[in-house]
């Protein structure tokens, strides 16, 4: 009988400048889905994925870097890869050296210094779409001559060159490796980098013609900002008046779906585990679904498109009053999502001390996890009016002040921390400006889908299981014979709770919200889910099918549903968010510098706000 045979892994890197498209390639040959943006420093972690059709193909992405002398935490990931630093893994065998064809004079010297490491190399010349209709034309086979490595042309989003690329990393594994060669200095690579490049054009074409018009637009110093706050302003919009009919329909279904487990299954425990622990938990997060999404849809479209760089390049001006630098802006803006991709894409930073500042301000960005608190709120308490002659919907308003003032604090703080940190010199802004393109509805589909996932994975786990945890605490034990308050009262949560209302009882929060604060610590939403389910238990059973909407607006006053948005502007609560600091700064210290921070801010704020609307109120 034949042994197996047994074929060795080959391992090969994806290289190349930032944004030049070595994600999109590497999705399209392994069938994964890493993240690709339209912005330098979207991938900055290492990873791997089998090629498909060729099993015994281990391909590596890695972030994008301008040289092999690395300037920041995430061109080090890449160049330790490529030397076989990383103690977990050698060098790889191979390397695909991704280019730009529309930017080849600059992205062409990296490709001589990869060359020069002697590692079997073959190029793929990617964007050729975009190269062709600015009418730029390259002369491939004198390009795969000059370099002497094998030149392909691809598409990475169209799947364009993919089977021959294929076919040419197949032969890299039986290339030998070459002893590395020296390299001249910098500036003779560049020149030689631009000699070359010049050679091999045949035709220089019409230069990025169209990103020159719509930069003289959306870089104007006056139109720039007034673009860029109108497109926030109608985002936000946006997500309050096109998202009320489908949550309208999540609604409807929950509460029908209660109404016949009410009709269908006896009173008893199993009832209430199901109505008032599940579904008013879990369903009063998931009501927030179409929200997310159409907010997502823009920062995807808006991202996709180039623009989001533009926008960074114009807010470089007011960052640097506080002493960030523009760099700073899409590690925060990622934080929109969520605030461990922004802490995470904190590593394109090179300096340490804006890096680290970056990281500590990065949970004042309103995380997604925090929509589902402040439309809840805003829904119970800020009447569904339209100002400014019916033009602005009052509670879009709100909600686009609340992220507003996360961002304003966030400055505020980034402003202290450099000062503490740092001699608060500015660093200059550098950031390549992408290609307009337009947005794919594929990828931005691709996108929403994934965030849909994210979601209601959330909600099946992290959420579900809470809320069963919190429904057990919540109906035992027993109340006594003869009581008066709603059997909760009686049980583990209305003790837990009573006991922390003393802390936050100066902030207006009554029981229910104290003991909705401690699930809320595994993720921020979670506190909603506790509030549908702690409301729920202390609801008689006529109320069940009454909207947790319709519970707060009439169980709180206005004072305490403000002090509670005030809260989640700061809101620490966010363990992820705590562990994926401790990893990214190397310890403790700063992950509790950032939640004493915070909280303590959380606490002064939502103080204050209540003590300043109750006098309004009085
Ligand atoms: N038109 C066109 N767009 C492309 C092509 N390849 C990639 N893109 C787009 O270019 C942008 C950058 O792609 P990525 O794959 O994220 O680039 P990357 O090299 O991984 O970037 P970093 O991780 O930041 O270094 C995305 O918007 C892609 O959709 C291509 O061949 N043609
Ligand atoms: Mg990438």
């Amino acid at each position: 009988m034949n042994a197996p045979e047994t074929v060795k892994t080959l391992r090969i890197a994806l290289v190349g400048n930032p944004n030049c498209g070595k994600s999109a390639l590497f999705n399209t040959l392994t069938g994964l889905r890493q993240k690709v943006a339209n912005y330098p420093g979207a991938t900055v972690e290492r990873h791997s994925g089998r090629m498909t059709g060729a099993s015994h193909i281990e391909l590596i992405d890695l972030p994008g870097t301008y040289s092999l002398t690395p300037k920041s935490p995430d061109e080090a990931v890449t160049c330790d890869a490529l030397f076989g630093r990383s103690t977990l893994e050698a060098r790889p065998d191979g390397i695909v050296c991704v280019l730009d064809a529309t930017n080849l004079g600059q992205h062409l010297r990296f490709a001589l210094e990869l060359k020069a490491t002697g590692l079997p190399m073959v190029v793929a010349l990617n964007m050729t779409d975009l190269a062709r209709r600015e009418g730029i034309e390259i002369d491939v086979e004198g390009l795969a001559k000059r370099l002497g490595v094998p030149v392909i042309e691809t598409v990475a989003v169209r799947k364009t060159g993919i089977a021959e690329i294929k076919a040419a990393i197949g032969v890299l594994g039986t290339a030998a490796e070459h002893a590395p060669t020296d390299l001249p200095p910098l500036r003779q690579l560049q020149r030689d980098a631009r000699a070359m490049a010049r050679d091999v054009t045949l035709a220089e074409g019409s230069g990025h013609k169209i990103t020159r018009q719509l930069d003289a637009l959306f870089l104007h110093p006056v139109a720039g900002p007034i673009i860029l706050f109108s497109l926030l302003f109608v985002m936000f919009q946006a997500v309050f008046s096109w998202a009320e009919a489908p949550m309208d329909m999540i609604d409807g279904g929950v509460a029908g779906l209660q109404g016949w487990l009410a009709d269908t299954l006896p009173d008893g425990w199993v009832l209430s585990l199901l109505n008032d622990g599940i579904l008013a938990g879990v369903g009063s997060v998931v009501i927030f679904l179409p929200q997310i999404l159409i907010l997502f849809t823009f920062i995807l479209a808006l991202e996709s498109s180039g623009y989001l760089v533009r926008a960074a390049y114009l807010m470089d001006r007011l960052m640097s009053s506080v002493g960030l630098n523009g760099r700073a802006f899409i590690p925060l803006l990622s934080s929109f999502a969520c605030a461990i991709p922004g802490i995470m894409a904190a590593r394109t930073i090179a300096d340490p001390k804006d890096r680290l500042t970056t990281i500590l301000i990065a949970p004042l960005m309103t995380c997604s996890a925090r929509l589902p608190v402040y439309t809840l709120v805003i829904a119970a308490f800020i009447p569904n009016e339209s100002v400014w002659g019916g033009m602005v919907g009052l509670q879009g308003l709100v909600m686009f002040g609340l992220y507003l003032s996360g961002i304003v604090f966030a400055l505020l703080a980034a402003f202290v921390f450099k000062r503490l940190l740092s001699d608060g010199q500015r660093q200059p802004f550098l950031l390549e400006l992408p290609k307009y393109q337009v947005p794919h509805l594929r990828y931005i589909f691709v996108g929403l889908l994934e965030r849909t996932k994210v979601f209601l994975r959330r909600a099946g786990t992290i959420i579900l299981t809470a809320m069963i945890i919190l429904w057990v605490l919540g109906s035992y034990p027993l109340p006594p014979e003869g009581a008066t308050e709603p059997d909760i009262a009686y049980s583990y949560v209305g003790i837990i709770g009573k006991a922390l209302a003393t802390v936050f009882a100066p902030l207006g929060f009554n029981w229910e919200i104290s003991v909705a604060l401690v699930p809320g610590l595994a993720a921020r939403e979670v506190a909603v889910a506790a509030l549908g389910t702690v409301y729920a238990l202390s609801g008689d059973e006529d109320m069940v099918a009454d909207s947790l909407v319709g519970l707060l607006a009439s169980g709180w006053t206005l004072p305490t549903a403000l002090a509670f948005l005030a809260w989640y502007v700061f809101a620490p609560q966010c363990l992820s968010t705590i562990a994926v600091t401790k990893r990214e700064t190397g310890g403790w210290k700063w992950p509790l510098v950032m939640l004493g921070y915070l909280f303590g801010l959380a606490y002064l704020a939502a103080f204050l706000t209540y003590r300043i609307a109750l006098a309004f109120s009085a």
